[in-house]
């Protein structure tokens, strides 16, 4: 079996293959991969990781973990949570069932009881180099507030985000726009960030792969 650790040779970090990100998420992947461009060589997994409960940077590091022993090698994952600040932070990373059970007009209904429809957009990335090494996060966070849907429901609760200082939903923007200011975008500016400092070399010899 190929080698899953990282090594250390002189100062950098080598991997023993390109980063996998993993998500069972379509939509997720095509502004992951809008988003790094070639900045960092990954390949994606389709794999429905448990959907786990707790504080949102714990589910996205056990995520991490969980997908870093099942694929033996250097992962990235990531868990979006939609946060209503008149409920302290929830849906947060339960959204996914709340939208799916009540959908875009449940989620407005949700506030109606509250003069505050502000809301954060969060994403937070973890990147685990190999099965038993501590996973790292980066966590990027929108302003903006909840809206009766606009635009096309093409991605989740798009079509009533609508972030600070904007007046387009995230359905309603350009997807180049959306992912230049999104809490997906902002996360991954400090992957990217990350990878340029670690300056990460990649094993790619197959002689030394085992
Ligand atoms: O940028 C986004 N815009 C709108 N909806 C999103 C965005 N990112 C994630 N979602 C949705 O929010 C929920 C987040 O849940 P989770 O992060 O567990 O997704 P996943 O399990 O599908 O990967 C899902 O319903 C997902 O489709
Ligand atoms: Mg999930």
């Amino acid at each position: 079996m190929a080698a899953a650790a990282a090594r250390t040779v002189g100062s950098g970090v080598v991997l023993p293959r390109s980063v996998t990100f993993v998500t069972g998420n379509a939509k997720k992947l095509e502004e992951v991969r809008a988003i790094l461009g070639q900045s960092i060589p990954f390949q994606s997994l389709k794999l429905d990781l448990p959907e786990l409960q707790g504080e949102p940077e714990d589910i996205s590091k056990e995520k991490a973990r969980i997908a870093a022993k099942e694929v033996n090698g250097p992962v990235l994952v990531e868990d979006t949570c939609l946060c209503f600040n008149a409920l302290k932070g929830l849906p947060g990373p339960y959204i996914k069932w709340f939208l799916q059970k009540i959908g875009h007009e449940g989620l407005n209904n949700l506030l109606m009881a509250y003069e505050d429809k502000t809301a954060y957009a969060m994403c937070i990335f973890s990147l685990a180099l190999g099965p038993n090494t501590e996973p790292m996060t980066f966590v990027g966070k929108t302003l903006g507030r909840i809206v009766p849907a606009r635009g096309p429901n093409d991605f989740g609760w798009d079509p009533i985000f609508q972030p600070h200082g904007y007046d387009q939903t995230y359905a309603e923007m350009p997807k180049e726009e959306k992912n230049k200011i999104s809490h997906r975008g902002k996360a991954l500016e400090l992957v990217k960030l990350h990878f340029a400092e670690a300056r990460y070399t990649f094993q790619t010899d197959s002689t030394t792969q085992n």
